[in-house]
């Protein structure tokens, strides 16, 4: 296939759960160590129906180079079908020999959704599909020469089938139908005349689809009840001579280097289980907490997470949930793209896109920019569309807190944690390039790509800076709008770097969530106390203590600030309180957004409306001291400035009163060790 890239994956469906297709690995062929999928059955198929319904209400208007009529139109539905045809062949013959080709694409096929390939696969047709993306021109450019040679027949063939899902007259025609649809039917008794025939005709014909459909669906459902049926009992037969270890032979076991992952599978599977039925499955004298030390200890060996994260994440979720979350973040997410309204409009680069063999979509209703990328037979990082900044490969999910933001032309807006510019970028755009973007990061090296991205954009209402964001207000304020999106351990984009799934431990979690307290109250302090001034604070972690609890701190802290809706049309509530802590029923308001609910890399985002500004009783501002700079990957960096804003920044949290107990004490023996050079506090 070459240069030729897949993304077989459903589009986000943010507004409905979404089960991504399983990996159907099997334990016996895939090797040790690897992640495998435990829990087939906790994934669903995707509905063909709600697919193209999504696709009508959000398609554009693409010229057809090869117009066809209306009957022709009516067959494809949904872009996995089109993804097919891109080479010519019809869209049944398509979906039949790609069945007989890969057994383990099965999963949604009937939906007309291919389910996900193994993860190996996907991985490689994901790394393809960035290729270029650090916007190397020589390769752009060979891969533009490569392009060229092979828009041929196929590709004209592949556009016909492309333009007619995407078709807005015939979305038009349906509309004006559906429109007259009431009155038909309301008719229906009055006698056929030779004015209202067709009228008529066409209702009939409405209804018997509709009816066929309704059989459909029913029959669906049947299925889909017989099979859980099914295998809720090949589960009981499964646990019926089902033991759980014991705390020796776990220990044994863990000495030994761990067993057969097809055990662990079986075991996690049994315990899943026993714990949804606990009083009726469980073995008598077994208490709940030792199926679920199992079941952690299983899944942390299973997925490859180190115990402590695999312990954290669990808490986060209902079992079968937890499992499920697990198993998404074992497949990547949809690529998606972000059209660059400075440069072009969203249908105008579709169409650019499809020309050049890039089978895509719009990516949901709730955004009028982002497209999703299924295949391409182009690196998507390369085109000349791209490195003309025509569009940002981006995120669906990091979409959402610029979206919550809501910048407005002429404002000044600060984007405080800003490298490599994606929302940076993107706020430049709905501020229609003016006004004025402060994009800072504290970051130097990363400034760079921010800068980069920002000329390639063409974003002419945007000023590079590069402090610690804890330096603001000082460096300057009184913005209108601030967005943190703050550096955090990245528990949400674990399908993206996995790595986080083996290097995070509770010290990294104490120093973010010190460090997202801090800036938030900066970010705070950075607007224009006179106006109606908005925060927004996002990060790609789920965990509580990094995204409700720094609000929390941040509510506290600043009595003048209260959470207003998002704005955003999905997302689960926030966290009112988690493990004993109470975080307030405002929390509600914000929004957690998960890969195996909403398909998209975990992320959260706050809205925050910041009032006048009240004195405390003392007169003074309460905020956290410096620590140090966190980078991407949670480290340590640098340390606050000689004679910045913090140097007179006293911390007086009492739920942090451990933290700064260890820092002192750090501190003195730094001082030991570097005499009084330390006024620079480095944890
Ligand atoms: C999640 S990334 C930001 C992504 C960016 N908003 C985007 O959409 O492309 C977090 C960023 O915070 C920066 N950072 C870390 N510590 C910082 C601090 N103390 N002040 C400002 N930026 C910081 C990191 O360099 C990193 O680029």
């Amino acid at each position: 296939m070459g240069r030729r890239a897949k993304n077989k994956q459903p589009p986000p469906e943010p507004l409905k759960p979404v089960k991504n297709a399983p990996s159907k690995s099997s334990s016996e062929s895939a090797p040790q160590g690897k992640a495998r999928t435990a829990n087939a059955q906790t994934s669903a198929k995707p509905a063909a129906k709600r697919k193209a319904m999504e696709m009508e209400e959000t398609s554009f208007d693409v010229k057809r180079p090869m117009k066809k009529s209306k009957q022709d139109v009516k067959a494809p539905v949904a872009s996995g079908k089109a993804a097919k045809a891109q080479k010519g062949q019809p869209i049944k013959d398509e979906l039949e020999s790609s069945e007989s080709e890969d057994e383990s694409d099965v999963e949604g096929d009937s939906d007309g959704w291919e389910g996900v390939a193994d993860g190996a696969d996907l991985a490689t047709s994901k790394k393809s599909l960035f290729q270029g993306s650090d916007s190397e021109e020589e390769e752009g450019l060979s891969a533009l020469e490569e392009d060229e040679e092979m828009l041929g027949d196929d590709f004209i063939q592949g556009h016909k089938i492309q333009d007619l899902d995407l078709s807005d007259s015939e979305q038009d025609d349906e509309g004006s139908e559906e429109g007259s649809e009431e009155s038909e039917d309301e008719d229906s008794d009055a006698p056929v005349t030779a004015k209202n025939m067709e009228k008529r005709s066409k209702a009939l014909e409405r209804r018997a689809r509709q009816e066929e459909q309704e059989e459909v669906d029913e029959q669906e459902m049947l299925q889909k009840q017989a099979e859980e049926a099914e295998d809720a009992m090949e589960l009981d037969e499964e646990i019926d001579g089902f033991v759980l270890p014991s705390a020796e032979e776990r220990e044994q076991e863990a000495q030994s280097g761990g067993v057969d992952l097809a055990v662990v599978q079986k075991r996690i599977r049994a315990c899943t289980r026993i714990l949804n039925r606990f009083t009726k499955l469980a073995e008598p004298g077994r208490s709940r907490s030792e199926y679920v030390a199992q079941l952690i200890a299983d899944i942390a060996y299973n997925y490859g997470y180190n115990q402590f994260l695999a312990e954290r994440l669990f808490q986060l979720f209902t079992v079968n949930e937890a499992i499920e979350f697990f198993e998404a973040n074992e497949t990547p997410r949809p690529v998606t793209i972000r059209t660059n309204t400075l440069r072009c409009r969203r249908r105008d680069l579709a169409q650019a896109l499809i020309n050049r063999g890039v089978n895509l979509e719009p990516i949901g209703k709730w955004s009028k920019e982002g497209l999703q990328v299924f295949e391409s037979s182009v690196p998507i990082g390369a085109t000349p569309e791209y490195l003309a900044g025509h569009y940002m490969l981006q995120s669906a999910s990091s979409f959402l807190p610029v979206l919550a933001l809501d910048p407005k032309p002429n404002e000044r807006v600060l984007d405080m944690a800003s490298a490599p510019g994606g929302k940076t970028t993107y706020i430049s755009a709905l501020m229609q390039n003016t006004g004025l973007v402060f994009a800072n990061d504290a970051t130097k090296a990363r400034t760079k790509s921010l800068s980069a991205n920002v000329h390639r954009l063409g974003c002419k209402n945007v000023i590079v800076c590069n402090y610690d964001g804890r330096e603001f207000p000082k460096v300057i304020g009184g913005f209108d709008r601030v967005l943190l999106d703050a550096p955090c351990s990245g528990t949400g984009v674990i399908s993206k770097d996995p790595s986080v799934k083996i290097n995070k431990s509770e010290r990294d979690f104490v120093l973010l969530s010190h460090l997202q307290k801090q800036l938030i109250l900066c970010a705070i302090d950075s607007v224009d106390p006179k106006t109606a001034a908005i925060v927004v604070y996002s990060t790609c972690s789920i965990m509580p203590e990094e995204d409700e609890a720094v609000v929390a701190y941040a509510l506290r802290k600043r009595p003048h600030v209260k959470l207003v809706p998002t704005g955003l049309e999905f997302g689960k509530e926030g966290f009112t309180n988690f493990r004993g802590k109470q975080f307030g029923e405002s929390l509600k308001l914000t929004r957690r957004f998960y890969p195996h609910v909403h398909n998209m890399d975990g992320f959260y985002v706050a809205k925050l409306h910041v009032g006048k500004r009240v004195k405390t009783k003392e007169g003074e501002r309460n905020e956290p001291e410096l620590t140090g700079i966190i980078d991407d990957e949670g480290g340590q960096k640098g340390a606050k400035k000689k004679g910045s804003a913090q140097d007179e920044i006293k911390f007086d949290d009492e739920a942090d009163q451990a933290y700064i107990e260890a820092a002192k004490r750090k501190r003195l023996k730094q001082k030991g060790s570097h005499g009084a050079t330390s006024k620079k506090v480095a944890l």
